[in-house]
């Protein structure tokens, strides 16, 4: 673990919990899938996935429930004319995942996962009997300006996450996890958090997001290098930069990833917001990469930074560039598959075929 202060007895108790994998049951599936029908090492990325999933929970893996944790959150920093959006498509996009009509909907719905939408501090007061309310304001603060949020509020918002996680997870408990978030103006942020824990420039982890045009992509780089610098964030504390440059849903979901984790349950990475998250979760501790799946190269081009700097590497490149948890339940049923691949095809003896010699 890095020389991270935490103040919090809820994070410790996970972090304590996040093992590394169960190098035995990967043995055991590694040899199991030598043993099957088929020339060895001849589904590629399926048999890898199938024994990092068995490494994980420790045995066979069989995946029935799955969810996506879709984090909504504003952020001050749009008043600068970063997004191409409005501000109040966030709380209207939420609106939208309450009722079913989104994309993650549509997408969780093929991949029978379940959607669990999170309100981690949006301008909109939205009452709904299906939202988290974990709200933590109307929105950062401009980070141009000022920190996002206080250092209180990073913790509380990585707790809250963990709280999410826990109380669905103990409502009825989770296979495998999804992390997406909806907040306009959360790739500004994402490019501050990764441009700071992976040391590359602003200008190579930032890009168009919604689609802004020359004009907003130059409001989108100055942006992001004045936050740097007003608040000094120190890339050796991931809670001072979440605090100064971040966002509350990026916080939420690094939240849920850890504590799916702390339960070895893998984590699904969705696009660049989320992929900020993971890098948030393995800069607060590393083992957790070891439980991450990268779904999707995002058409943002700051995403490899992330995939590069934890040492992941994407299932599909779909030139997908939304958020929500998409490109994550999208490849649930991949995921889904390389598991039944190792616990249901039969091995060399028991369907009588020669193995070579
Ligand atoms: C209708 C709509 C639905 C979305 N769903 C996800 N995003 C995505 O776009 C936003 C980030 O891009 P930027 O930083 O350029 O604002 C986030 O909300 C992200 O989830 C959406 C954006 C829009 C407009
Ligand atoms: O990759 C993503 O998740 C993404 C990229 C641009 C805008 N919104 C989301």
């Amino acid at each position: 673990m890095k020389n991270v202060v935490v103040e919090s007895d809820l994070l410790n108790n996970v972090l304590s919990n996040i093992s590394p994998l169960d190098e035995e049951a990967m043995e055991q599936a590694r040899e199991r899938q030598d043993s099957l029908t088929k020339p060895r090492g001849s589904l590629g990325r399926l048999e890898e996935l199938s024994i990092q999933i068995a490494g994980i929970k420790g045995g066979l893996p069989s995946i029935e429930n799955k969810a996506v944790f879709t984090m909504a959150g504003d952020h001050g920093v749009v008043e600068e004319g970063v997004s191409a959006y409005p501000q109040e498509v966030t709380g209207q996009m939420v609106m939208n995942f309450l009722n079913g009509g989104a994309a993650v909907n549509v997408l969780a719905s093929e991949a029978e996962a379940r959607s669990v939408v999170v309100d981690m501090g949006i301008k909109a007061e939205i009452e709904h009997p299906e939202l988290v309310d974990m709200s933590l304001g109307p929105g950062t603060n401009n980070m141009v300006k000022e920190p996002a949020m206080s250092r209180e509020k990073a913790v509380k918002a990585v707790e809250s996450g963990i709280k999410v996680f826990q109380e669905i997870y103990n409502e009825e408990k989770i296979d495998l996890v999804a992390i997406g978030d909806m907040g306009i103006g959360n790739t500004t942020p994402s490019s501050a958090l990764i441009s700071c824990f992976t040391g590359t420039d602003v200008e190579d982890v930032t890009d168009r997001g919604t689609g802004v045009d020359d004009e907003g992509y130059n409001k989108k780089i100055d942006s992001i290098k004045q936050a740097i610098e007003t608040n000094n964030p120190n890339p050796e504390d991931p809670f001072d930069v979440l605090s100064k440059v971040g966002g509350y849903e990026i916080g939420g979901m690094a939240g849920v990833a850890l504590a799916a984790a702390s339960k070895n349950i893998p984590v699904i990475v969705d696009g660049f917001i989320s992929g900020a998250a993971a890098l948030l979760a393995y800069e607060i501790e590393p083992e957790i990469k070891n439980y991450l799946i990268a779904s999707h190269d995002s058409v943002e081009s700051g995403h490899a930074a992330t995939l590069n700097h934890i040492g992941l590497t994407e299932l599909v490149d779909f030139n997908m560039r939304l958020g929500e948890g998409t490109g994550a339940v999208l490849v649930m049923p991949i995921i889904q598959s390389a598991c039944s691949v190792l616990t249901d095809m039969m091995t060399f003896e028991e369907a009588k075929v020669s193995d070579k010699d």
